[in-house]
């Protein structure tokens, strides 16, 4: 080699390294990874920012076959590529994810005759990066909300993006709205004012909220609930604006819905009670121009509750749609009509015309018939009316229409009556006594009263009746025409007769057991009471309870309790009569019931009111009443007690129209159990004294002898006040006994009874007492009987039945009169 080559030579090397130094060092500052590998694939380079990325050292590296030195690579997209380059000597780029080192890398690959060189750059944080933005984008997209965003800085704001949701709420599509600036959702007709207060907002540059009326597509109106944030750069200059739409409609639709029924009945759509007392206080209000004079009217319909039950809550309540209508029409715009409950309904009159007139139109308006599904229904109202006069709450106002709509009920309803302050009075005694009434119940405050009842003929107690006391801690005592009505009102009636009749019955029981006799305990009833399921059973009980027999327990009913609900109160009736419990209509003739319901009513005794006894002896009108009742209480059979009875007079007159049995202030008064006891203890020993004391030898005795009661009875009332002593005997033997005891003056017998015939019986009597005369009563005009009997001379008159009471007194006066002068004749004969 020349010297001249060889210095070219050294030239060249010298420049080479100087070369590989640069590119060395240019590889070195280079922020690329680099690795650079030989044919063999073993690595020959390793720039530093390779060794930061990998984080292993240069050392480490160099010498090593790429392989061996990163494993993990096989397999991958990483040996795919590679190898791909060196085969086929083309250049490779792409993006892998490095999972031993948790790292995206970017690579490219650049085959030469040397080997591959491999630049890389770790792009862990723009991966990061994409995936966030990738998320964002999938999350607004998806949003439910409507999203919008325009471009700040083009003029007029053009719409640059909108999503799916916007789409869907403003039925827009995408294409439609892209550039245009947003105000093409407020209609044709966008309000210049918000316009105005957007832009405001706009160049506020803040975030802001609005609620404002927009339009879809087709034209139709939503609430838009909108939210707008400006987006700025890396400047601060705001870029973009991004709206959030979110359609409120439902919700603002739901919001009115609620404030209306806040406000107005569901099923009338009258206002509620809410609403009216809103009404009211704004109304009572005083302030000019506001009216002063409100008068406020309470309807309540009367007895709705029978519809209800009896055709069904649906049928009810189009009936209550159909007066809340009637209403409607018969007042005023400016009045309000409310329906504050069930039945119950309320109209205001703020400045009423003629108050009366109006309520005549609504009571006639709600009586008009109903047509439900083709019946005809009939319902009436009550109404209470009261005047608001500047002072006074308003609720107060509503409280005095209800009580004199109540009022106005107890007059008969389908009436009207004005609030007073006299009512007012009134019902809050009553309130202070309901109370007080539930205290006397809780603390047993009530005591039982005894008032017998006799048998006028012969004086003797026949029964009692029990009348409450109430003895209150500070008023003393309260009579029962009190507080019975109230308690009857209230239901508190119910614990209280419960205590009556479980008392009564007690008392009774007591009565007995100590000997002083077995007589009925007579106890009013309340309606209440009466009707309520398992009433009998409930008595039943009681008389169990206190061992009293069935027999000895009477009910007093009123003629009114069996008015209503006449079928049910029979059945009732004749089920404690099946248990031999006693029946009495009391206050008989006040109820101006029919009286032809009394044939069907299983009752035994009538008990005549003391407002017909007490004038009986001196008002004809009185007396008439008092005998037709008697009159009829007998042809019916039944029992009639008077009561009231004051005077002797009463007595007397009313024992001459046949009453028989008596209760009043002229027999004993009402007195507490241990007065009762005595005087039951001396009533017992006078009457076993008159019992055994010698009769009258100046009184003729009579004996009457059949074996139906009824027929004793009447045949004693006949003769009764005749000055005759009366036995009497229902069956032959019990004749004999009375005629081996008695000194008989006369006989006055059945033809038939069913031990022996009348003619054998008077025969007997005849051959055993030839001076006692007989009469035969037969309603059998069988002339054989007769003849014989006559002929026998067994019989000293005939008379048949039905008698006339004229005819038999007559009879019998002379009979008996033969019969005295016979005993005088042999007494003095003998
Ligand atoms: N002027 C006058 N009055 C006489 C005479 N004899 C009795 N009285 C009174 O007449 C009333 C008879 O009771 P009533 O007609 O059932 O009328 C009773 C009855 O309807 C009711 N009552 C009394 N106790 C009870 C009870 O325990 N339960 C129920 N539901 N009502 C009762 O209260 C009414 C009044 O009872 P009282 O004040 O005890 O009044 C009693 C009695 O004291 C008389 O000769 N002259």
């Amino acid at each position: 080699m020349s010297n001249a080559l060889e210095l070219q030579l050294a030239s060249c090397q010298e420049q080479c390294k100087r070369l590989e130094a640069r590119l060395n060092r240019l590889l070195e500052s280079i922020t690329d990874g680099f690795i650079k590998v030989d044919k063999e694939w073993c690595i020959t380079n390793v720039n530093p920012a390779a060794e930061r990325i990998i984080g292993s050292p240069r050392e480490a590296l160099v010498g090593q076959l790429l392989w061996d030195a990163f494993p993990d690579v096989k397999g991958t997209r990483f040996e795919t590529e590679y190898r791909r380059a060196f085969d086929e000597s083309v250049p490779a780029s792409f993006e892998a994810y490095y999972a031993k080192l948790d790292l995206w890398v970017e690579v490219n690959v650049h085959p030469n005759e040397e080997g591959l060189a491999i630049y890389f750059q770790d792009i862990g944080q723009r991966k990061k990066a994409d995936v966030k933005l990738r998320i964002l984008e999938r999350g607004i997209e998806s949003s439910v909300n409507g999203v919008v965003i325009a471009d700040a800085r083009a003029p007029d704001l053009p719409i640059v993006y909108v999503n799916a949701a916007f789409e869907r709420i403003t039925g827009y599509s995408r294409d439609e709205v892209m550039g245009r600036n947003c105000r093409f959702l407020q209609g044709d007709q966008p309000d210049p004012a918000l316009g105005q207060r957007i832009r405001r907002e706009l160049d506020a540059q803040r975030d802001f909220h609005m609620t404002l009326c927009n339009y879809r597509k087709d034209g139709s109106p939503f609430w838009n609930d909108l939210h707008i944030s400006p987006v700025r750069d890396d400047t601060q200059q705001i870029s973009h604006y991004i709206g959030i739409l979110n359609d409120i409609s439902a919700e603002r639709e739901y919001e009115s819905r609620l404030a209306y029924h806040a406000d107005h009945d569901v099923l009338t759509g009258l206002a509620n009670r809410h609403y009216l007392e809103r009404r009211l206080r704004q109304s009572c209000t005083p302030s000019p121009g506001q009216p002063q004079r409100i008068a406020l009217l309470y309807l309540d319909l009367d007895d709705f509750q029978s519809i209800n039950d009896s055709l069904g809550h649906e049928q009810g309540d189009r009936i209550l749609i159909e007066v809340a209508a009637r209403l409607v029409q018969q007042v005023r715009r400016s009045d309000t009509v409310a329906r504050i409950g069930g039945d119950a309904f309320i109209v205001m009159l703020p400045e009423p015309d003629d108050i009366i007139a109006i309520v005549e139109r609504l009571l006639t308006a709600v009586a008009r018939p109903y047509l439900i599904d083709q019946r005809e229904l009939h319902l009436t109202a009550s109404i209470g009316i009261a005047l608001h006069d500047g002072s006074g709450a308003p609720d107060q106002l509503i409280q005095q229409a209800d009580l004199a709509m109540y009022q106005a009920k107890r007059r008969g309803r389908n009436t009207y009556y004005w609030f007073s302050r006299e009512l007012d009075d009134r019902v809050s005694h009553r309130v202070a006594l309901r109370s007080a009434l539930q205290r006397a119940i809780d603390e047993g405050q009530f005591e039982l009263h005894y008032q017998p009842q006799f048998h006028g003929a012969s004086s003797r107690v026949v029964g009692y009746e029990a009348l409450i006391r109430w003895h209150h801690p500070e008023r003393g005592f309260i009579p029962p025409g009190e507080f019975i009505g109230l308690a009857e009102e209230t239901g508190q009636i119910v614990a209280i007769n419960d205590w009556v009749v479980r008392t009564a019955c007690q008392d009774n029981r007591r009565l007995m057991d100590m000997g002083l006799g077995q007589l009925p305990m007579a106890v009013n009833l309340s309606p209440t009471q009466f009707h309520r399921s398992g009433f009998v059973e409930a008595v039943l009980a009681m008389l169990e309870e206190t061992g009293l027999p069935a027999a000895l327990l009477e009910l007093e009913l009123t003629e009114n309790i069996l008015m209503d609900s006449t079928d049910k109160a029979i059945e009732t009736l004749s089920a404690l009569r099946q248990h031999g419990i006693g029946v009495v209509i009391d206050d008989f003739g006040t109820g101006f019931s029919s009286l032809s319901y009394l044939k069907h009513l299983p009752i035994d005794k009538i008990k005549i009111d003391r407002s017909f006894i007490k004038d009986v002896i001196s008002d004809h009108r009185d007396a008439a009443i008092v005998q037709g009742i008697i009159a009829m209480a007998n042809r019916l059979q039944l029992k009639v007690i008077a009561e009231g009875v004051e005077t002797q007079a009463h007595h007397a007159y009313l024992s001459r129209l046949w009453c028989d049995l008596f209760q009043g202030f002229y027999f004993a008064r009402p007195m507490p159990f241990d007065d009762l006891v005595a005087f039951m203890r001396e009533h017992n020993a006078r009457a076993h004294e008159t019992d055994l004391a010698q009769p009258d030898a100046s009184t003729p005795t009579i004996l009457l002898v059949d074996d139906e009661i009824n027929v004793l009875r009447a045949l004693t009332r006949t003769l009764r006040r005749e000055g005759y002593r009366i036995l009497t005997a229902s069956s032959a033997q019990q004749a004999f006994e009375l005629l081996a005891t008695e000194e008989v003056a006369l006989v006055i017998s059945d033809q038939r009874m069913p031990e022996m015939n009348g003619t054998e019986f008077l025969k007997r009597i005849k051959a055993l007492y030839p001076r006692t005369l007989q009469i035969l009563l037969s309603g059998y005009t069988d002339l054989k009987t007769v003849t014989e009997a006559i002929n026998e001379g067994a019989v000293y008159k005939f008379l048949t039945k039905p008698w006339d009471d004229d005819e038999l007194r007559l009879i019998v006066h002379q009979t008996v009169r033969e019969a005295v002068s016979l005993h005088d004749d042999t007494g003095r004969g003998g």
